[in-house]
């Protein structure tokens, strides 16, 4: 089975993209995860597979899946290159494209300059929506790590759960340790996506992000989408926040109810075939 793909990346979270609409594609865990390796395979954080839509008020369908081959509900940072790749590969002609993905509607807008700004959709404060394991909705919740200390952590949906820290700074956080042990708490019962919020001031903030099922990557939209939601609610930032990862910085707006929206750029690395 010979297979085009592109490479992107979207701040250093990169990405192994296919053409489902014209190609056939037959994918399982296995292989994904073979694929993802950056020493035996092609090397990439998430795989998006772009798919006819399922409804007759979508474009496309946009499917996820994270390095160790789980399919997952969202990723932002992908969404900006969806859409870069749907046009230049002529599946489409248009400067806004609607999909469907598990974890809700997004829509995309490619802007004049090359940017692209994503419609996130509605941030899930639920605690069943996201879904962590607790008695009621709160601002911030204590959670007890392996060595008896209490955090207070953020818990937010994009679509896809996040559970938001804050840091004093993002230099000194402990990503590498308590990243990989949070993404498992039991307390996310679909793990987590791990992220560790410093805030400069009310317009600016730095963040590091563990992602579930890869580890920590360069940047992560729908984590920075879940770390400004978080800081929104509990005081922290005003609507428009330039929010600065290991990879690069995106814009996030929310007016602190409705919609989320996030702006960054995206880059086209190779064309490739595998298979
Ligand atoms: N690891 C995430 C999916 C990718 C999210 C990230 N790459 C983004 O840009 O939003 C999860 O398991 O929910």
């Amino acid at each position: 089975m010979r297979l085009k793909f592109t490479k992107m990346h979207g701040l250093g979270n990169d990405f192994m993209v296919i053409d489902g609409v014209t190609q056939s594609v037959e994918l399982s865990p296995e292989r994904i995860e073979r694929w993802a390796d950056r020493h035996f395979g092609i090397g990439f954080d998430q795989l998006l597979l772009v798919e006819p839509p399922t409804r007759p008020d979508r474009d496309f369908r946009y499917r996820i899946f994270n390095a160790d081959g789980s399919e997952v509900e969202n990723c932002g940072n992908g969404a900006r290159c969806f859409a870069r790749f749907v046009v230049d590969h002529n599946l489409i002609h248009a400067d806004r494209i609607c999909v469907e993905t598990a974890g809700g509607d997004l829509e995309l807008i490619i802007q004049d300059d090359g940017q692209v700004t994503v419609d996130m959709g509605r941030p899930r404060l639920a605690p069943e929506k996201i879904p962590f394991l607790a008695d009621e909705r709160a601002l911030l919740y204590p959670l007890t790590t392996e060595d008896g200390t209490q955090l207070d952590v953020a818990a937010v949906s994009m679509g896809n759960p996040h559970c938001v820290i804050r840091v004093d700074s993002v230099d000194t956080a402990p990503v590498e340790t308590l990243g990989p042990e949070l993404e498992e708490h039991e307390r996310f019962p679909q793990r987590v996506n791990v992220g560790f919020l410093e805030v400069v001031d009310r317009t600016h903030a730095r963040l590091r992000v563990f992602e579930r099922g890869v580890g920590e990557t360069l940047a992560c939209g729908t984590g920075a989408c879940a770390a400004i939601v978080a800081g929104h609610i509990n005081g922290w930032f005003d609507d428009r926040v330039h929010i600065a990862l290991r990879g690069g910085t995106l814009l996030i707006e929310w007016p602190g109810e409705g919609n989320v929206l996030m702006t960054g750029p995206v880059e086209t690395v190779f064309e490739g075939v595998v298979g």
